[in-house]
């Protein structure tokens, strides 16, 4: 066990701090206080945990919290209504729609509904198109709270290979991204790659992103490695369960020069960075200066 843990629950508590600071300075100086509407529609219980952990926090960090609870039965027409209603809402400066939905609804059609300006989230086509073209987004949440740990872990991350595994549009895709911003040699490993272990020994830099339980073995990380373990799988452990990563975390923690926990990873900056990005959102809106958090 030699690897330097990676504390996302208390870089999380340090993040709401300084939004709560922000909001606090925005609220006095210009008199707007930051709104965010959370959206679940069903009642999936993981995802009603998060959106309890959600609005909890958004008032934590002093933001007005909305919070909009439909049946599964809901249609997509309904709740496209809804999000007509708080794209116009001047008290909201994010949208959050919490995925997955019930399969009578369109993923891409709710997301395209969501006012560019307002998606919190960073999954409307151009928010996605704006990071990568280099132009000024809003940055999907758990890829940015990922990004902020290893700028915080290593510094200038220029010149570093990463190896992003999982290609999804809500993590993979804008990870490598970001990480190609900021002058990583970037490749992105999915599924059909081959000798994905050689591809994984490679990097200086692994984020596992496929939400399969500890896919990766602790031999597959190259000594010294920067760890970030983005899955959050819940297992059968002895008549229990209990979150596991997509990485063996023993095996890594031997070799890894520094790894995320699961839990107490990259799940509490995801949540922060929500925060975080309505705020950016609210002072964008209002043609506020937006701080630096440490944003992308
Ligand atoms: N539109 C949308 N945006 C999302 O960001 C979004 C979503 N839909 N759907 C569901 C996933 C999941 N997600 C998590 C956030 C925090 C933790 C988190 O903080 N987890 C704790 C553990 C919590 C536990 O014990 O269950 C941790 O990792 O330490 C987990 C999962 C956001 N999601």
């Amino acid at each position: 066990m030699s690897a330097r843990i990676i504390d996302g629950k208390a870089f999380a508590a340090q993040l709401r701090r300084r939004v709560a600071a922000e909001v606090d300075r925005i609220r006095s100086g210009a008199g707007v206080t930051p709104g965010l509407a959370v959206v679940l529609v069903g009642d999936d219980p993981a995802s009603q945990v998060y959106v309890r952990a959600k609005g909890r926090q958004t008032v934590e960090v002093g933001m007005e919290s909305f919070e909009h609870r439909l049946p599964d039965t809901t249609s997509e027409a309904d709740l496209l209504a809804l999000i007509g209603r708080l794209n116009a809402d001047v008290r909201v400066h994010g949208i959050l729609v919490q995925l997955p939905l019930p399969p009578q609804i369109d993923p891409a059609h709710v997301l395209d509904a969501i006012s560019p300006e307002k998606d919190v989230d960073g999954f409307h086509v151009v928010n996605a198109g704006r990071l990568s073209t280099g132009q000024e987004a809003m940055v999907p949440c758990t890829p940015l709270g990922c990004l902020m740990m290893l700028r915080a872990e290593l510094g200038v991350l220029a010149g570093k290979r990463a190896v992003v595994v999982g290609r999804s549009n809500i993590v993979g895709k804008p990870m490598a991204q970001l990480l190609l911003a900021d002058d990583c040699t970037v490749t992105i490993a999915h599924s059909r790659t081959r000798d994905l272990r050689a591809v994984v020994r490679s990097a200086d830099i692994v984020v596992a992103a496929v939400g399969r339980p500890r896919m990766i073995p602790g031999d597959w990380i190259r000594p010294g490695a920067t760890v970030i373990d983005v899955g959050i799988n819940r297992i059968a452990a002895g008549g229990k369960t209990r979150l596991v990563g997509d990485v063996d975390y023993d095996g890594a923690a031997d070799v890894a020069g520094a790894i995320t926990p699961v839990p107490g990873g990259v799940g509490p900056m995801t949540i922060a960075c929500l925060l975080s990005n309505t705020l950016t959102a609210c002072c964008r809106i209002h043609g506020l200066p937006a701080p630096d958090l440490g944003n992308a």
